[in-house]
């Protein structure tokens, strides 16, 4: 096998020099790396890419994203450390940014896949931004190469989609690169914790030279134990079975909250309880499950295989009830207490779907602002940390600023994402009348449970 293609990089799939070797031109800056991808995970993973290895490639079809980062700047907020290592690995030349993705990909010997992986309008898997990824890999696929795909996957993916078109459009045979599903198991505000090693990596490849190459590139990216496995449709189904694991035990926890609310007991109070013995793991009502992962994966299960999914659907269909089971809390407060839904002023606090990060995609919030406004009643939000602001216009909200917030008085308060901002919100002074109902999402407003001129109803606390 050739060790080098015409740009002279060395090769490490199919390479016939000793793996000390391989690590040492890894390391030294001899392995050109392309990341295609440079958004919450992908420019994280492009930047300690760089840091290890010194001559990194970060491929986004974003103008803007490019240039930033060809500044030097990080446009991600919320990840610890980020900033200063993007700066420093682009300032010596480790880390550069480009649109050109098949340039990117001639001149590169590893390429690593970390582009979304969404569902369509039917819940769909939607591949097709890693399938042009993909064209772009493969008009610049050498013998030797080896393909990392990062973004979570339909199980089978690198086997029935990714290797083949690989080989059918480079021209290589399909023994002729590796192909390894490495997944991303990192969250958004400790990314770089999480992808230096905060979890063992696991590594999955189409043969055993792909997971052997992939051994090789995590054991100098991660600090932690790399775990090979079979092939690379385990490792696609370790990273789907992750998630759906996830969204089933958060229905769980919110079908809980609504057995606690008959029981007049905390959910949040039993839940920790029960938490104290090692084999339960209850997780955390709230106002509904967000993101382009959770409420997407289960989905990369259910619409794929014929297998019996109904747990998972149930569980997608019991988390997609929570917006509105909490914009309803609001409305039945209102009632409560004589007020109409219909001309009432209703605040809902958090747009993004969790807090710290600036993502809106599947987020509980416009769930909760279309339940209030089909109601009539006249809905202000706020998030500081986003700037998007027309998805939720065009549901019916007025999206304001926390300066505005403050010199507005609501009949309701309804807090769908805990943003740090909101810590130093006074919430009682925002009373249009006595009592202010308040509906806290997600546990953060507590305090307010007993304060006089308060109606409190908190998911998992008293709901
Ligand atoms: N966000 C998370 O917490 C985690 C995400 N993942 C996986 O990583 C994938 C990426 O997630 P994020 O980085 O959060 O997405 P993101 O939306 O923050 O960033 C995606 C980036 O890819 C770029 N892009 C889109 N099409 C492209 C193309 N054809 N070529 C090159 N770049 C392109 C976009 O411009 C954007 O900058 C997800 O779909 C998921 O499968 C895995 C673990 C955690
Ligand atoms: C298994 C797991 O913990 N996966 C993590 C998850 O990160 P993600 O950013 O999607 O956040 P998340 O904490 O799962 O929250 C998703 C949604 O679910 C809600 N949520 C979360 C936990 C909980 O107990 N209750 C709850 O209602 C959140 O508010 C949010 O709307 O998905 C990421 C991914 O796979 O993309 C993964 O890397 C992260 O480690």
């Amino acid at each position: 096998m050739s060790d080098s293609t015409s740009q002279g990089a060395p090769a490490l799939y199919g390479s016939d020099v000793s793996t000390d070797e391989q690590r040492d031109a890894l390391t030294g800056g001899e392995v050109p790396i392309a990341v295609y991808g440079l958004g919450k995970m992908g420019l994280p993973l492009a930047s300690v890419y760089a840091d290890v290895t010194g001559n990194v490639t970060g491929v986004d079809v974003d103008p803007a994203v490019v240039e930033s980062i060809s500044a030097g700047e990080n446009h991600i907020v919320g990840e610890p450390g980020l900033s200063d290592l993007v700066e420093e690995v682009v300032d010596r030349g480790a880390l550069s940014a480009t649109t050109e993705g098949s340039t990117a990909a001639a001149d590169a010997r590893v390429h690593v896949v970390i582009v979304p992986t969404l569902v369509d309008e039917d819940s769909k898997p939607d591949l097709s931004v890693v399938e042009s990824v993909m064209a772009d890999v493969a008009a610049g696929l050498s013998a030797g190469d080896q393909v990392i795909l990062e973004s979570t996957v339909p199980p089978r993916t690198c086997r029935d989609v990714v290797a083949p078109t690989l080989a059918a459009e480079s021209g290589l045979d399909r023994e002729e690169f590796g192909v390894a599903f490495c997944p991303e198991r990192t969250s958004s505000g400790r990314a770089l914790e999480d992808i230096r090693g905060a979890y063992p990596k696991i590594v999955g490849g189409i043969d055993d030279e792909s997971t052997r190459v992939a051994e090789l590139l995590y054991g100098e990216i991660s600090s932690n134990e790399i775990v090979p496995v079979a092939d690379a449709t385990t490792a696609e189904a370790v990273k789907v079975f992750e998630g759906v694991y996830r969204d089933v035990n958060i229905a769980l926890a919110n079908e809980l909250t609504k057995h606690a609310e008959e029981l007049e007991i905390s959910v949040l109070e039993a839940i920790e309880a029960a938490n104290t013995q090692p084999f339960c793991d209850l997780h955390i009502p709230g106002a509904g499950v967000g993101g382009h992962c959770i409420p997407y994966y289960p989905h990369f299960l259910i619409q794929m295989f014929n297998a019996d999914s109904r747990l998972m659907e149930l569980s997608r269909e019991i988390n997609d009830t929570m917006p509105t089971y909490t914009a309803e809390l609001a409305l039945s407060g209102l009632a409560k207490h004589g007020k109409e839904s219909a001309g009432s002023d209703v605040l809902v606090l958090g747009l993004t779907y969790r807090a710290g990060v600036d993502e809106l995609r599947a987020t509980p919030a416009m769930g909760v602002i279309e339940r209030l406004a089909g109601a009539g009643a006249d809905v202000t939000a706020v998030d500081p940390i986003t700037d998007t602001t027309e998805p939720f216009e065009d549901a019916g909200a007025n999206v304001v600023s926390l300066d505005d917030v403050r010199e507005g008085s609501y009949d309701a308060v309804v807090l769908v994402t805990a943003q740090e901002a909101f810590e130093d919100l006074e919430i009682p002074a925002l009373a249009a009348d006595d009592p202010l109902v308040v509906v806290d999402g997600r546990q953060a407003l507590t305090e307010l449970q007993n304060e006089h001129g308060i109606y409190y109803r908190g998911i998992g606390i008293n709901a």
